[in-house]
């Protein structure tokens, strides 16, 4: 008997309830959502099998399994609905995501071809599929790979992690915080787009995440600061979207929607393997001016923003 569409529930990590796309397959019940693109599917890495052995009656029990599928579907709406992006390649490419990955890992990836979650160790964090904003980080970075396909490393990394977090905080839109859902060690997040200073990094000397080209991190840690200096653009993106006054700047913000659109565009149209910061405030830029005008505010607000966190 072939599988069929339910809509099927959960508890996610932290015992909320979700409600997801899944499938009844021979008398069981699997993460697998035929609804979005090519699919949606949710794997336990431990047992290798998209099937809940567990789920009676289309309630599923693995938390991170739900939550990583939710997050999953989340994203895929959001590329969809904001940009008329068909998955992370445009066209329709199945959304692979594994949980309980390692043992007790305190991370999370994008390996080039799918999502993968650590349950984290309960004193750094919490189980990593529990935050929406790691998941949606994740999905960017295949996002990223089929557009500018920015490397790696350096300059163009920390713009790689950038964009996921930027997507990252527009997904869950409540904040501008990254991890804030999964930290187990009181801290308040992992980064903030609004006010990096606020993070420390313990793989800088000073601890604290740059908010100004000044202050970048030069060195071989982190593929030469990838999730260190990518929080100069990350404040650029904040100013661009709500304002403030940095280093004596002012900038009047323009809204999430116009600074989604801009660096979206920015992304899939200027940006390159080795763009670096001042290509990307080139992007942006251009971005405005082809959206808004080359007079409106929002090329205002991306001219100052750049400005204030000292990238020419
Ligand atoms: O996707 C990414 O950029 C991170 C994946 C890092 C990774 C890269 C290569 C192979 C395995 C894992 C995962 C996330 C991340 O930012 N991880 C931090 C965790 C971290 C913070 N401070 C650290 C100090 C030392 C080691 C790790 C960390 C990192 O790997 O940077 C993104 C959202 C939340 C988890
Ligand atoms: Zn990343």
């Amino acid at each position: 008997n072939a599988a069929h569409d339910v809509t099927a529930f959960g508890k996610g990590v932290f015992g909320d309830k979700r409600k997801f796309e899944a499938q009844a397959y021979e008398g069981k019940f699997r993460l697998f959502d035929a609804t979005r693109g090519d699919g949606v599917v949710t794997y336990d890495n431990t047992t290798g099998t998209n099937v809940d052995v567990l789920s009676i009656n289309k309630m599923f029990k693995d938390g991170a399994a739900v939550d990583a599928h939710v997050n999953a579907e989340k994203t895929y709406d959001y590329f969809k609905e904001t940009f008329g992006r068909d998955s992370v390649d445009d066209n329709g490419q199945q959304l692979i995501s594994a949980v309980h990955v390692g043992e007790n890992w305190n991370n999370a990836s994008w390996n080039g071809r799918q999502m993968s979650y650590g349950d984290g160790d309960g004193e750094r964090f919490y189980p990593l599929a529990g935050g929406l904003d790691v998941g949606a980080h994740e999905m960017s970075h295949g996002v990223v790979q089929h557009t500018a396909g920015l490397i790696y490393r350096n300059e163009s990394g920390a713009l790689n992690e950038s964009y996921a977090d930027i997507f990252g905080a527009m997904v869950d839109r409540d904040d501008w915080l990254i991890g804030e859902d999964i930290m187990a060690d009181g801290s308040i997040a992992l980064r903030s787009l609004e006010d990096p200073s606020v993070i420390v990094d313990e793989r800088t000397e000073s601890g604290y995440s740059p908010d100004h080209w000044s202050k970048r991190y030069i060195g071989n840690l982190d593929n030469g600061g990838v999730h260190i200096n990518s929080s100069i653009n990350n404040k650029a993106a904040y100013l661009v979207s709500e304002g403030g006054e940095h280093y004596g700047i002012a900038v009047s913000g323009v809204g999430r929607e116009a600074t989604e659109q801009i660096y979206y565009r920015a992304l899939s149209f200027y940006l390159t393997r080795n763009s670096d910061f001042s290509m990307m405030r080139q992007a942006a830029i251009q971005a405005a001016t082809d959206l808004y005008g080359s007079n409106s505010a929002e090329v205002q607000a991306v001219t100052q923003a750049y400005n204030a966190v000292g990238v020419y």
